[in-house]
């Protein structure tokens, strides 16, 4: 793989681009306007920035000049991988797979989501080519998490599997743990409960959103607290997430509790707005 694509410039998109560029990737990030294409490259430039503060690269302007932010989705027409980045939200999703299937030139190239809980089946559905779409799914801060979860639908072509595979563990150096198509894959169908039981425990008054914290980090060894690890989700992808798993299963365990949706209605999101269970500067 040496030309590659990401859609959506956000928290994962960025990330993405960046260890793909840190690998020597040829990238292209695709945005839905200037302003947060501008963003997006000011996220991965502070990413960069930092890495090479701790000589863990030795120049952010060299990898930066691997990467072209963009807003025309045209640009991904000669791309080998594309992967998508965008909000979790079925219908966008969709209407983009759509569009990627009629721009991306090569018979040959992958179509990936790193959705966090939509069915990869229905993104391949709507495409020609539903043997070339797969989930490849990192995790968040993704220059800091080694997983990647390769979810193929049950029509992707086995070899795209493999290819995905080389991508993030030979060219990446990623671990990759397979997963089957059913929303959620492995760790969010774990993870997710377990963040939604903590927003419940919070909401009821049983303790306060530090001591639930406090209580995962001190006493069960986590590197961060279920509040403040929604917080670094961010809490409309943490419904989204519990919602598709809901529509999947219909346990009540995975139904979004009503303080995160009256948080979301809020526009209180977590870290990326400045305001969740905690503030931030
Ligand atoms: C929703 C989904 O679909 C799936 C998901 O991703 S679910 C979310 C999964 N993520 C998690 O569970 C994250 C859990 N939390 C953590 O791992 C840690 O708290 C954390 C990495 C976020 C921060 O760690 P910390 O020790 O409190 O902070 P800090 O000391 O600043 O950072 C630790 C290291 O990570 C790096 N780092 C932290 N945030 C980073 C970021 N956004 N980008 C790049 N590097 C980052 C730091 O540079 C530092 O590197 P060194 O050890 O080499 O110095
Ligand atoms: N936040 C997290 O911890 C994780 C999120 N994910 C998944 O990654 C995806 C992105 O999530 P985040 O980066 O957190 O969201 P985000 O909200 O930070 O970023 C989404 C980005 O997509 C852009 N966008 C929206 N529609 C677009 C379009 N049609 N074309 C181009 N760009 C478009 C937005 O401008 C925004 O910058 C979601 O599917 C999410 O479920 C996966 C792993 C972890």
């Amino acid at each position: 793989m040496q030309k590659v694509g990401v859609v959506g410039g956000g928290l994962m998109g960025s990330g993405i681009a960046e260890v793909s560029a840190r690998a020597g990737l040829d990238v292209i990030v695709v945005e839905s306007s200037a302003a947060a294409a501008e963003a997006a490259k000011g996220r991965m430039t502070k990413s960069l920035e930092r890495a090479e503060s701790k000589g863990k690269i030795d120049s952010a302007a060299d990898v930066l000049a691997k990467v072209r932010f963009e807003t025309d989705l045209a640009v991904m027409a000669d791309r080998e991988l594309v992967i998508e980045a965008i909000i979790e939200d079925e219908e966008i999703k969709t209407q983009l797979f759509r569009d990627l299937d009629k721009i991306v030139e090569s018979p040959d190239a992958i179509l990936a989501s790193n959705t966090s809980s939509i069915p990869i089946m229905k993104l391949g559905v709507v495409t020609s080519r539903p043997e070339k779409v797969i989930g490849i799914h990192f995790f968040n801060p993704v220059p800091v998490l080694k997983l990647v979860e390769l979810v193929p639908s049950i029509v992707t072509d086995p070899d795209v599997t493999e290819q995905a595979r080389a991508f993030v563990e030979g060219q990446l150096g990623k671990q990759a743990i397979d997963c089957q198509d059913r929303a959620g894959f492995v760790v969010n169908s774990l993870l997710i409960p377990f963040v939604l039981s903590a927003i419940r425990m919070f909401e009821s008054g049983f303790a306060s959103a530090e001591d639930i914290d406090r209580g995962m980090v001190l006493g069960a060894a986590h590197p961060q607290g279920p509040l403040a690890l929604a917080d670094l989700i961010g809490l409309d992808t943490t419904k989204a997430v519990a919602e598709s798993l809901y529509a999947e299963f219909k346990e009540p365990l995975y139904s979004a509790p009503p303080l995160l949706n009256r948080m979301v209605d809020a526009g209180l999101l977590g870290r990326k707005t400045g305001r969740g269970f905690y503030t931030y500067n």
